[in-house]
Protein backbone atom coordinates (compact mmCIF):
# COMPACT_ATOMS: atom_id res chain seq x y z
CA UNK A 1 0.00 0.00 0.00
CA UNK A 2 1.32 3.40 -0.83
CA UNK A 3 1.79 5.60 2.04
CA UNK A 4 0.81 9.31 0.54
CA UNK A 5 -2.97 9.71 0.23
CA UNK A 6 -3.94 8.73 -4.06
CA UNK A 7 -5.86 11.90 -4.26
CA UNK A 8 -5.56 15.34 -2.57
CA UNK A 9 -7.85 18.08 -3.28
CA UNK A 10 -8.02 21.25 -1.29
CA UNK A 11 -10.08 24.42 -1.01
CA UNK A 12 -11.23 23.44 -5.20
CA UNK A 13 -13.53 25.57 -6.39
CA UNK A 14 -15.16 25.05 -10.17
CA UNK A 15 -17.21 27.25 -11.68
CA UNK A 16 -19.30 26.97 -15.29
CA UNK A 17 -20.54 30.67 -15.67
CA UNK A 18 -22.65 31.82 -12.57
CA UNK A 19 -23.09 28.33 -11.49
CA UNK A 20 -20.82 27.33 -8.56
CA UNK A 21 -20.45 23.39 -9.17
CA UNK A 22 -17.16 22.70 -7.01
CA UNK A 23 -17.16 25.19 -3.93
CA UNK A 24 -14.16 25.11 -1.52
CA UNK A 25 -13.94 21.07 -1.42
CA UNK A 26 -11.24 19.28 0.43
CA UNK A 27 -10.84 15.65 0.17
CA UNK A 28 -8.01 13.56 1.01
CA UNK A 29 -8.52 9.97 -0.35
CA UNK A 30 -5.76 6.70 0.93
CA UNK A 31 -4.94 4.17 -1.14
CA UNK A 32 -8.07 1.30 -1.06
CA UNK A 33 -11.71 2.39 -2.60
CA UNK A 34 -12.99 5.63 -1.83
CA UNK A 35 -17.03 6.20 -2.56
CA UNK A 36 -17.76 9.64 -3.81
CA UNK A 37 -21.94 10.20 -2.51
CA UNK A 38 -23.72 12.43 -3.01
CA UNK A 39 -27.45 13.83 -4.37
CA UNK A 40 -27.62 15.30 -8.04
CA UNK A 41 -25.92 18.23 -9.27
CA UNK A 42 -23.44 18.23 -5.66
CA UNK A 43 -20.20 18.09 -7.99
CA UNK A 44 -19.18 14.96 -7.80
CA UNK A 45 -18.82 14.15 -11.55
CA UNK A 46 -17.15 18.13 -11.67
CA UNK A 47 -14.53 16.99 -8.84
CA UNK A 48 -13.40 13.56 -10.48
CA UNK A 49 -13.30 15.21 -13.81
CA UNK A 50 -10.63 17.34 -12.41
CA UNK A 51 -8.62 15.22 -11.06
CA UNK A 52 -8.81 13.42 -14.08
CA UNK A 53 -7.44 16.10 -15.80
CA UNK A 54 -10.41 17.14 -17.80
CA UNK A 55 -11.50 19.86 -16.23
CA UNK A 56 -8.95 23.06 -14.54
CA UNK A 57 -9.68 24.23 -11.17
CA UNK A 58 -10.60 27.51 -11.00
CA UNK A 59 -9.23 27.87 -7.89
CA UNK A 60 -7.43 24.79 -5.12
CA UNK A 61 -5.03 22.46 -5.88
CA UNK A 62 -5.76 18.95 -6.85
CA UNK A 63 -3.02 16.52 -6.58
CA UNK A 64 -3.69 12.49 -7.54
CA UNK A 65 -0.57 10.09 -7.32
CA UNK A 66 1.30 12.71 -5.73
CA UNK A 67 0.94 14.91 -9.45
CA UNK A 68 -0.72 17.62 -10.78
CA UNK A 69 -3.85 16.30 -12.89
CA UNK A 70 -3.43 19.25 -15.51
CA UNK A 71 0.09 20.10 -15.92
CA UNK A 72 1.51 16.69 -15.61
CA UNK A 73 -1.20 14.65 -17.35
CA UNK A 74 1.29 13.32 -19.42
CA UNK A 75 3.28 11.47 -16.52
CA UNK A 76 -0.22 10.84 -14.88
CA UNK A 77 -2.42 9.23 -17.34
CA UNK A 78 -0.22 6.14 -18.07
CA UNK A 79 -1.24 5.85 -14.38
CA UNK A 80 -4.59 6.37 -13.94
CA UNK A 81 -7.59 4.07 -15.52
CA UNK A 82 -11.01 6.22 -16.32
CA UNK A 83 -14.40 4.94 -17.21
CA UNK A 84 -16.27 7.50 -18.53
CA UNK A 85 -20.56 7.73 -17.98
CA UNK A 86 -20.20 7.70 -22.01
CA UNK A 87 -18.40 8.87 -25.23
CA UNK A 88 -14.74 8.82 -25.67
CA UNK A 89 -15.46 5.55 -27.99
CA UNK A 90 -15.66 5.63 -31.87
CA UNK A 91 -19.09 3.99 -32.07
CA UNK A 92 -18.16 2.05 -34.99
CA UNK A 93 -14.90 -0.25 -33.50
CA UNK A 94 -15.68 -4.11 -32.35
CA UNK A 95 -15.66 -4.18 -28.46
CA UNK A 96 -12.52 -6.52 -28.69
CA UNK A 97 -10.56 -4.88 -30.88
CA UNK A 98 -11.13 -1.72 -28.78
CA UNK A 99 -10.43 -3.27 -25.68
CA UNK A 100 -7.02 -4.99 -27.72
CA UNK A 101 -6.15 -1.50 -28.85
CA UNK A 102 -6.12 0.15 -25.23
CA UNK A 103 -4.71 -2.99 -23.41
CA UNK A 104 -1.31 -2.48 -26.48
CA UNK A 105 -0.84 1.22 -25.06
CA UNK A 106 0.07 -0.17 -21.47
CA UNK A 107 3.12 -1.99 -20.61
CA UNK A 108 1.43 -5.45 -18.54
CA UNK A 109 -2.14 -5.06 -19.00
CA UNK A 110 -4.45 -7.19 -17.58
CA UNK A 111 -5.75 -10.75 -19.87
CA UNK A 112 -7.69 -9.47 -22.35
CA UNK A 113 -9.78 -12.50 -22.83
CA UNK A 114 -9.90 -13.41 -18.89
CA UNK A 115 -11.21 -9.63 -18.70
CA UNK A 116 -14.13 -10.44 -21.69
CA UNK A 117 -15.33 -13.80 -19.69
CA UNK A 118 -15.01 -11.72 -16.78
CA UNK A 119 -17.14 -9.02 -17.36
CA UNK A 120 -19.58 -11.62 -19.29
CA UNK A 121 -18.77 -9.89 -22.75
CA UNK A 122 -17.80 -13.32 -24.26
CA UNK A 123 -20.33 -13.01 -26.78
CA UNK A 124 -20.06 -9.34 -27.84
CA UNK A 125 -16.67 -9.08 -29.04
CA UNK A 126 -17.55 -9.10 -32.33
CA UNK A 127 -20.14 -6.29 -32.56
CA UNK A 128 -19.18 -2.57 -32.73
CA UNK A 129 -19.31 -0.21 -29.72
CA UNK A 130 -23.27 1.39 -31.16
CA UNK A 131 -24.85 -2.34 -31.30
CA UNK A 132 -23.82 -3.00 -27.87
CA UNK A 133 -26.86 -2.63 -25.34
CA UNK A 134 -26.52 0.05 -22.50
CA UNK A 135 -25.42 -2.66 -19.92
CA UNK A 136 -22.34 -3.89 -22.32
CA UNK A 137 -21.03 -0.31 -23.57
CA UNK A 138 -20.69 -0.15 -19.67
CA UNK A 139 -19.11 -3.30 -19.08
CA UNK A 140 -17.02 -2.40 -21.92
CA UNK A 141 -15.92 1.45 -20.51
CA UNK A 142 -15.14 -0.62 -17.25
CA UNK A 143 -12.75 -3.19 -19.00
CA UNK A 144 -11.21 -0.30 -20.71
CA UNK A 145 -10.62 1.88 -17.34
CA UNK A 146 -8.95 -1.37 -16.04
CA UNK A 147 -7.03 -3.33 -18.54
CA UNK A 148 -3.96 -1.08 -18.81
CA UNK A 149 -3.79 -2.09 -14.41
CA UNK A 150 -3.39 1.29 -13.26
CA UNK A 151 -2.80 2.12 -9.90
CA UNK A 152 -5.64 4.31 -9.83
CA UNK A 153 -9.14 3.98 -11.21
CA UNK A 154 -11.94 6.30 -11.62
CA UNK A 155 -15.55 4.88 -11.49
CA UNK A 156 -18.15 6.89 -12.26
CA UNK A 157 -21.37 5.23 -11.55
CA UNK A 158 -20.52 1.75 -12.59
CA UNK A 159 -23.33 -0.14 -11.89
CA UNK A 160 -25.99 2.41 -12.87
CA UNK A 161 -28.69 0.17 -14.83
CA UNK A 162 -26.72 -2.95 -14.69
CA UNK A 163 -28.80 -5.76 -14.17
CA UNK A 164 -27.93 -7.85 -10.90
CA UNK A 165 -26.11 -10.34 -12.49
CA UNK A 166 -23.45 -7.43 -14.30
CA UNK A 167 -23.41 -5.59 -10.87
CA UNK A 168 -22.21 -8.63 -8.67
CA UNK A 169 -19.41 -9.44 -11.33
CA UNK A 170 -19.00 -5.49 -11.33
CA UNK A 171 -17.99 -5.29 -7.43
CA UNK A 172 -16.54 -8.88 -8.20
CA UNK A 173 -14.03 -7.35 -10.25
CA UNK A 174 -13.99 -3.79 -7.83
CA UNK A 175 -12.41 -6.29 -5.07
CA UNK A 176 -9.99 -8.44 -6.68
CA UNK A 177 -8.57 -4.30 -7.94
CA UNK A 178 -8.32 -3.74 -4.54
CA UNK A 179 -6.82 -6.62 -3.68
CA UNK A 180 -4.44 -5.98 -6.33
CA UNK A 181 -3.47 -3.04 -4.57
CA UNK A 182 -5.09 -0.90 -6.88
CA UNK A 183 -6.75 2.42 -5.41
CA UNK A 184 -10.41 3.09 -6.83
CA UNK A 185 -12.37 6.63 -6.63
CA UNK A 186 -16.12 5.80 -7.20
CA UNK A 187 -18.96 7.87 -7.33
CA UNK A 188 -22.44 6.23 -6.43
CA UNK A 189 -25.88 6.89 -6.06
CA UNK A 190 -25.75 3.11 -4.54
CA UNK A 191 -25.32 2.91 -1.00
CA UNK A 192 -25.39 -0.40 -0.88
CA UNK A 193 -22.38 -0.46 -3.29
CA UNK A 194 -21.14 2.28 -1.01
CA UNK A 195 -21.18 0.26 2.15
CA UNK A 196 -19.93 -3.17 0.20
CA UNK A 197 -17.26 -2.13 -1.42
CA UNK A 198 -15.51 1.17 0.22
CA UNK A 199 -12.97 1.72 2.70
CA UNK A 200 -14.15 5.36 2.71
CA UNK A 201 -16.93 7.54 1.93
CA UNK A 202 -16.88 10.65 1.43
CA UNK A 203 -20.58 13.03 1.22
CA UNK A 204 -20.54 15.63 -1.27
CA UNK A 205 -23.49 18.02 -0.97
CA UNK A 206 -23.63 21.83 -2.55
CA UNK A 207 -19.79 21.24 -3.84
CA UNK A 208 -18.40 20.74 -0.57
CA UNK A 209 -17.61 17.92 1.77
CA UNK A 210 -19.48 17.62 4.18
CA UNK A 211 -18.62 14.09 5.77
CA UNK A 212 -15.85 11.56 5.61
CA UNK A 213 -15.06 8.55 7.00
CA UNK A 214 -15.23 4.50 6.96
CA UNK A 215 -19.10 3.46 6.57
CA UNK A 216 -18.86 2.40 9.75
CA UNK A 217 -17.98 6.02 10.91
CA UNK A 218 -20.72 7.48 9.46
CA UNK A 219 -22.73 5.19 10.86
CA UNK A 220 -21.68 5.61 14.08
CA UNK A 221 -21.85 9.24 14.04
CA UNK A 222 -25.36 9.72 12.73
CA UNK A 223 -28.10 9.36 14.64
CA UNK A 224 -27.92 7.34 17.21
CA UNK A 225 -28.94 3.51 16.86
CA UNK A 226 -31.49 1.69 19.12
CA UNK A 227 -32.01 -1.58 20.82
CA UNK A 228 -35.82 -2.70 21.02
CA UNK A 229 -36.99 -5.14 23.09
CA UNK A 230 -40.31 -6.87 24.43
CA UNK A 231 -40.84 -7.90 28.15
CA UNK A 232 -43.29 -7.37 30.51
CA UNK A 233 -45.16 -4.06 31.46
CA UNK A 234 -43.74 -1.59 34.12
CA UNK A 235 -39.95 -2.89 33.94
CA UNK A 236 -37.91 -0.27 36.04
CA UNK A 237 -36.69 1.75 33.27
CA UNK A 238 -34.59 3.70 35.45
CA UNK A 239 -32.40 1.03 36.99
CA UNK A 240 -31.67 -0.04 33.35
CA UNK A 241 -30.67 3.28 32.59
CA UNK A 242 -28.49 2.99 35.45
CA UNK A 243 -26.86 -0.42 34.08
CA UNK A 244 -26.04 1.82 30.80
CA UNK A 245 -23.22 3.65 29.31
CA UNK A 246 -23.41 7.65 30.29
CA UNK A 247 -25.15 8.77 27.05
CA UNK A 248 -27.84 6.47 26.70
CA UNK A 249 -31.35 6.56 27.15
CA UNK A 250 -33.67 4.03 27.93
CA UNK A 251 -37.83 4.23 27.91
CA UNK A 252 -41.21 2.41 27.88
CA UNK A 253 -42.64 3.33 24.35
CA UNK A 254 -45.97 1.50 25.32
CA UNK A 255 -46.74 -1.35 28.25
CA UNK A 256 -43.93 -3.91 27.37
CA UNK A 257 -42.45 -2.51 24.59
CA UNK A 258 -38.94 -1.12 25.33
CA UNK A 259 -36.00 0.79 23.72
CA UNK A 260 -32.73 1.93 24.67
CA UNK A 261 -30.82 4.59 22.18
CA UNK A 262 -27.13 5.24 22.20
CA UNK A 263 -23.85 3.69 21.01
CA UNK A 264 -25.56 -0.02 20.42
CA UNK A 265 -22.80 -2.09 20.03
CA UNK A 266 -21.97 -5.90 21.61
CA UNK A 267 -21.07 -4.54 25.05
CA UNK A 268 -24.56 -2.63 25.63
CA UNK A 269 -26.42 -5.78 24.49
CA UNK A 270 -24.83 -7.81 26.94
CA UNK A 271 -25.63 -5.29 29.45
CA UNK A 272 -28.99 -5.16 28.35
CA UNK A 273 -29.65 -8.94 28.59
CA UNK A 274 -27.49 -9.46 31.98
CA UNK A 275 -29.86 -6.84 33.55
CA UNK A 276 -32.79 -8.53 32.22
CA UNK A 277 -31.16 -11.92 33.46
CA UNK A 278 -30.96 -10.20 37.31
CA UNK A 279 -34.31 -8.94 37.06
CA UNK A 280 -36.21 -12.09 35.99
CA UNK A 281 -37.13 -10.57 32.59
CA UNK A 282 -37.03 -12.78 29.56
CA UNK A 283 -37.14 -10.78 26.48
CA UNK A 284 -40.24 -12.13 24.06
CA UNK A 285 -37.82 -10.12 21.53
CA UNK A 286 -34.77 -8.16 20.99
CA UNK A 287 -33.92 -6.38 18.03
CA UNK A 288 -31.26 -3.66 17.01
CA UNK A 289 -31.51 -1.33 14.70
CA UNK A 290 -28.31 -0.07 12.61
CA UNK A 291 -28.33 3.48 10.99
CA UNK A 292 -27.51 2.75 7.76
CA UNK A 293 -25.20 4.89 5.17
CA UNK A 294 -29.11 6.02 3.79
CA UNK A 295 -30.24 7.22 6.98
CA UNK A 296 -26.73 9.11 7.33
CA UNK A 297 -27.13 10.30 4.05
CA UNK A 298 -30.63 11.60 4.41
CA UNK A 299 -29.81 13.26 7.39
CA UNK A 300 -26.94 14.86 6.19
CA UNK A 301 -28.08 16.27 3.24
CA UNK A 302 -32.05 16.28 3.52
CA UNK A 303 -32.08 14.75 0.13
CA UNK A 304 -32.64 11.17 -1.29
CA UNK A 305 -30.06 9.80 -3.80
CA UNK A 306 -31.66 9.04 -6.79
CA UNK A 307 -31.91 4.81 -7.57
N1 LIG B 1 -20.41 21.80 -18.42
C1 LIG B 1 -21.24 22.40 -17.56
N2 LIG B 1 -21.77 23.61 -17.83
C2 LIG B 1 -22.61 24.23 -16.98
N3 LIG B 1 -23.00 23.72 -15.78
C3 LIG B 1 -22.51 22.52 -15.45
C4 LIG B 1 -21.61 21.78 -16.31
N4 LIG B 1 -21.31 20.60 -15.71
C5 LIG B 1 -21.98 20.61 -14.54
N5 LIG B 1 -22.68 21.74 -14.37
C6 LIG B 1 -23.49 22.12 -13.19
O1 LIG B 1 -22.67 22.04 -12.06
C7 LIG B 1 -23.37 21.45 -10.96
C8 LIG B 1 -22.63 20.21 -10.48
O2 LIG B 1 -22.67 19.22 -11.50
P1 LIG B 1 -21.91 17.82 -11.41
O3 LIG B 1 -22.20 17.08 -12.68
O4 LIG B 1 -20.50 18.01 -11.02
O5 LIG B 1 -22.70 17.14 -10.19
P2 LIG B 1 -22.90 15.60 -9.86
O6 LIG B 1 -22.87 15.54 -8.37
O7 LIG B 1 -21.94 14.76 -10.59
O8 LIG B 1 -24.38 15.33 -10.37
P3 LIG B 1 -25.02 13.96 -10.97
O9 LIG B 1 -25.12 13.02 -9.84
O10 LIG B 1 -26.37 14.45 -11.43
O11 LIG B 1 -24.14 13.49 -12.07
C9 LIG B 1 -24.78 21.19 -11.44
O12 LIG B 1 -25.57 22.29 -11.06
C10 LIG B 1 -24.62 21.13 -12.94
O13 LIG B 1 -25.82 21.52 -13.58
Amino acid sequence: MRSEPVVQVQALVKRYGTTTAVDGLDLVAEAGVTAVLGPNGAGKTSTVETCEGYRKPDSGTVRVLGLDPVRQAGELRPRIGVMLQSGGVYSGARADEMLRHVARLHAHPLDVDALIERLGLGGCGRTTYRRLSGGQQQRLALAMAVVGRPELVFLDEPTAGLDPQARRATWELVRDLRADGVSVILTTHHMDEAEQLADDVAIIDAGKVIAHGSPEELCRGGAENTLRFGGRPGLDVGSLLKALPPDSSAVELTPGSYRVAGEVDPQLLATVTSWCAQHGVMPDRISVERHTLEDVFLELTGKELRS
